[in-house]
């Protein structure tokens, strides 16, 4: 469990970053932490790991306070950085020496996705590409089996067939005693593998809807003529017609198209955040 309440923090005293947020997670949920870029969401995933401290306000992961940085906390979290720094060694050397830290950590599952990532566990972490070490460390941080795993961008640098890999690897390695939050402004990237949307905006938590919740209240669909969708709240032209996120209003059942649903919640915040009554 994640319990944030009124968290404060900026990097400079008087520019912040995070005003009172409040966030509750609980186990067995994928998140989806989205904002444009600077709102925070690194910011935020780096507090909850312990690695910066607030300013106000309480953390608490389990019984843990993230800034007493205590053993048994920072063995239960991993987090995988934007962007990766790597020392010059094999692959099979970082394991070895890193994964004792992780007392679960599965050298088969790792070896197992990395060939599935299609990446020689010999090769030296330095003599790869940027997409290939992102995927050696995204491999790394599911092996760890942590109970919190934090992946910041983590399609950042990976080809389209790895995007796909990725989903479906989250999707295999998740158990229902863990939290992931995936933080991401790529937001395409995520469809049909998160649980629940996290909307960072204006310093805050805005938005925080399981995707059940929110097709039941909004739909998405395609229509060659806006006319043929009523209780529109936001469109988008294309060349075969228009997307279309609507009022729910006759319990149709379509499915969460992420990126426009994030597309209308900056341009018609107020009335989304309305019928979320968040407002
Ligand atoms: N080390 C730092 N020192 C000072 N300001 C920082 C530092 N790191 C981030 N910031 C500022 O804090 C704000 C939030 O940054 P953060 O990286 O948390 O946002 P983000 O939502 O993760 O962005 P992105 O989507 O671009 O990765 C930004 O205005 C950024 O310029």
């Amino acid at each position: 469990m994640i319990n944030i309440q009124n968290l404060t923090f900026g990097y400079q005293k008087n520019k912040l970053v995070l005003d009172n947020l409040n966030l509750k997670l609980e186990q067995g949920k994928i998140y989806g932490l989205l904002g444009a870029n600077g709102t925070g969401k690194s910011s935020l995933l780096h507090q909850i790991c312990g690695i910066i401290f607030p300013q106000s306000g309480k953390i608490q992961v389990d019984n843990h306070e993230p800034a007493q940085r205590e053993l048994d906390f920072l063995k239960s979290i991993y987090i995988l950085p934007e962007e990766v720094d790597t020392p010059n060694i094999s692959i099979t050397a970082y394991a070895e020496i890193y994964s004792p830290f992780y007392e679960n950590f599965d050298f088969s599952l790792f070896d197992q996705l990395l060939t599935d990532f299609e990446i020689p566990k010999k090769s030296n972490l330095h003599e790869i590409s940027y997409g290939q070490k992102k995927k050696v460390m995204i491999a790394f941080g599911i092996a760890t089996q942590t109970k919190y795993l934090f992946l910041d961008e983590p399609t950042n640098g990976l080809d389209i067939p790895s995007k796909k890999q990725f989903r479906k690897i989250i999707a295999s390695a998740f158990q229902d005693d863990k939290i992931i939050i995936i933080s991401t402004h790529q937001v395409r990237d995520l469809d049909q593998l998160i649980d629940c949307i996290l909307i960072l905006d204006d310093k805050k938590i805005i938005l925080q809807e399981n995707v059940d919740d929110i097709t039941e209240k909004l739909l998405f669909k395609q229509v060659l003529d806006l006319s043929q969708a009523a209780n529109v709240i936001y469109s988008e032209g294309g060349l075969k017609g228009h997307v279309v996120v609507a009022e729910n209003l006759n319990q149709e059942n379509t499915k969460l198209d992420m990126e426009l649903f994030f597309n209308a919640i900056t341009v018609q915040k107020n009335l989304i955040l309305s019928l979320f009554n968040k407002l």
